[in-house]
């Protein structure tokens, strides 16, 4: 039998938007398809990469700078795509990355500081990848910040910015996807899951033909 093309997906949007909800109903329902699929996450996603992802999620906002936060949200990316997204691509697997470059253009590159030129430079430099297919959840911030108080740790240190940050991320978020509309597609995430997974499905299968 011939093996099918690898294929990478990533959700991106704000915190709380649904991204590893809907990652898991697509992975589900590729596998239904007969599809083989990687369902990872970004910071994170290698051992590598969960290891670095403990230095940028825990302690006070202002433990890094955004340079050096940059620096290891790229160093965590280049481990994850070294040892779990390009051989898995390179085996035919779908990979459903809940999120991934795009997260550090907009926390990075525009919400936390002026430092997309640092964050584009580091990305052709390191990654030298983008995604088949980005589907960005979008809704509205308070909403998406209830859903998460209630469900919080306390551990994550980019939810304690507030409504204010992730209105600036909802809007970087929606100027990527202005920007590359052959690559991602806006979903409307403030309706029930079974109504986004519906459309998530069909932005794959216009996305595919
Ligand atoms: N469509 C929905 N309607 C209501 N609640 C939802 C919906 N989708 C997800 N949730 C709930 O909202 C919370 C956040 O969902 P989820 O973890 O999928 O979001 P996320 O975007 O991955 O979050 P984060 O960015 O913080 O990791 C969870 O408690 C989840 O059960
Ligand atoms: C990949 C990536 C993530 N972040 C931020 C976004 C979240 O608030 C945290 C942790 O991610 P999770 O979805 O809650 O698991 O990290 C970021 O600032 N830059 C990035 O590149």
């Amino acid at each position: 039998m011939t093996q099918p093309a690898g294929l990478f997906i990533t959700f991106e949007g704000i915190d709380g938007a649904g991204k590893s909800t809907q990652a898991r109903a697509l992975a589900a329902w590729l596998e239904r398809q007969g599809r083989e699929v990687v369902l990872t996450r970004e910071p994170g996603g290698s051992a590598g990469a969960e290891e670095i992802r403990r230095l940028l999620v825990e302690g006070a906002p202002d433990r890094w700078s955004g340079e050096t936060e940059t620096l290891l949200f790229t160093a965590a990316r280049r481990d994850h795509l070294e040892r779990v997204i390009a051989p898995a691509l390179a085996t035919g697997k779908v990979v459903i990355s809940d999120r991934f470059a795009d997260s550090t253009r907009v926390y990075q590159g525009a919400a936390r500081g002026e430092l997309r030129a640092f964050v584009d430079a580091l990305h052709g430099l390191a990654i030298r990848r983008e995604p088949d297919l980005t589907l960005i959840l979008d809704m509205d911030p308070e909403v998406a910040l209830a859903r998460g108080l209630a469900r919080r740790s306390g551990e994550d240190r980019f939810e304690e910015e507030g409504l204010a940050f992730q209105l600036k991320l909802r809007a970087g978020f929606l100027a990527l996807a202005g920007a590359d509309p052959a690559r991602c597609r806006v979903i409307d995430a403030g309706r029930p899951t079974e109504e986004i997974t519906a459309d998530v499905i069909a932005a794959l299968r216009e996305g595919l033909q």
